[in-house]
């Protein structure tokens, strides 16, 4: 096997350090074309479809491939923005935030916006950082909870990367953070700012996205994680558990996934007579086609079919302040002992000294946890 060319070693040139958010990739247009493309890599990724290749390259093909991208394209041009497709665009954005999060504070770290599927593709953002002289990366998944299906695929393709690379950088993995203080105070924020201005549901239903229910049996932790997050939300909005209900989204296929499914549960309050609802989808940091079209669109058009009333989307947290300072926090964490800071001298205590004040005020926000 032939390694990628590389830039030659050399000597004296500064360690550079990066930050890699990924996030899972959106087509370039939401046309059936593009669609189709960005489906056959993603369905075609043995984490996200875990069946066996010789029966599944059929079905994806012959089946899911001719039909899908036409039906998907839709209603993704019914999330279009002139910008582009919410996603990408939530997600550079989010990397530029925590890139002058960290300037501000003195740490010299790039910070690059990647998608595990479609572009900017994880291969080239990687190469170009290698070519910028990055030797220490963090790769920071956009998924607090950890899932094979997702957060594991992104490391697939890091350890691929890297198998065909001579000098290999250093790095650094955040694989959840779904109990991390700022991120659930980020979250009990929007609630309650969603709270303030459109007054509160009978119910909040907290939706994730749905994995294969077999998955969870073969010990995939994301079930747990995401209980976790529903949990520590409600005790941080003081809601007694009754209040508040935690589902499934965009299942796949016809096999079992986790449950209970949020449309029919959404479906089933409306018909014991609740009639105004907040939904929020935790586990999406960027609003996207699973949130804006599935859950704004069709969840509540379910809702209101049957009787429902007052139906309450609140949005991801996509720029939220204190979501970006629970970036800066968890990119912290995970880069001390790389000594970012800049100016050398107070470097080492100065980093030390950062990561006090993030841990005193994390310990402020999360006493329980
Ligand atoms: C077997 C199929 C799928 C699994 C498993 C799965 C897990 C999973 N996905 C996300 C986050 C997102 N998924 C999005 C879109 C999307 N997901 C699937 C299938 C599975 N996801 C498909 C086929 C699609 C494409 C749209 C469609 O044709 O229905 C998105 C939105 C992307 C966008 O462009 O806006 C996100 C985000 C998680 C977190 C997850 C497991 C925990
Ligand atoms: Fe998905
Ligand atoms: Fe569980």
């Amino acid at each position: 096997m032939a390694f990628r060319p590389e830039p030659a070693y050399q000597h004296g040139r500064k360690a550079g350090t990066a930050i890699v958010l990924c996030n899972l990739g959106t087509p370039d247009a939401p046309t059936p074309e593009a669609v189709r493309s960005y489906l056959r890599e993603f369905l075609g990724d043995p984490r996200v479809v875990e069946i066996p290749p010789m029966l599944w390259k059929p079905i994806l093909h012959g089946i899911i491939l001719r039909t899908r991208p036409a039906v998907s394209a839709k209603k993704y041009a019914s999330i279009w923005t002139p910008e582009g497709s919410p996603l990408l665009t939530w997600t550079l954005r989010q990397a530029e935030l925590l890139s002058q999060w960290l300037q501000e504070r003195g740490h010299d770290v790039e910070v690059r916006a990647a998608m595990r599927y479609g572009k900017p593709g994880l291969d080239a953002t990687l190469d170009a950082l290698k070519a910028d002289g990055v030797q220490r990366i963090l790769v920071l998944p956009a998924y607090p909870q950890y899932s094979g299906t997702t957060t594991a695929s992104v490391l697939d393709k890091i350890f691929q990367w890297s198998a065909e690379v001579r000098s290999v950088p250093e790095w650094r993995f955040v694989n959840r953070y779904h109990d991390h203080p700022l991120y659930i105070e980020a979250l009990a924020r929007s609630v309650r700012r969603h709270w303030e201005a459109n007054g509160q549901g009978e119910r909040l239903v907290l939706s994730f996205h749905g994995v294969p229910e077999r998955t969870h049996t073969l010990g995939d932790p994301y079930h747990c994680e995401c209980r976790k997050t529903a949990r520590l939300l409600t005790e941080a909005l003081g809601l007694p558990p009754d209040r508040v209900l935690m589902t499934f989204q965009s299942r796949f296929g016809k096999a079992k996934w986790l449950e209970p499914y949020t449309e029919p549960s959404v479906v089933a309050l409306a018909q014991q007579g609740v009639r105004h609802i907040d939904v929020m989808c935790p586990g999406f940091t960027s609003d996207c086609l699973e949130t804006l079209e599935e859950i704004n669109m069709e969840v509540r058009h379910a809702f209101t079919e049957v009787g429902g009333e007052r139906y309450g989307y609140i949005p991801c947290l996509n720029d939220d302040a204190t979501w970006i300072e629970a970036l800066g926090d968890i990119s912290l964490q995970h880069l001390a002992g790389w000594n970012t800071l800049k100016g050398n001298a107070e470097a080492a205590r100065g980093e030390q000294e950062a990561l006090a004040a993030s841990a005193a005020r994390a310990r402020t926000l999360g006493a329980t946890q």
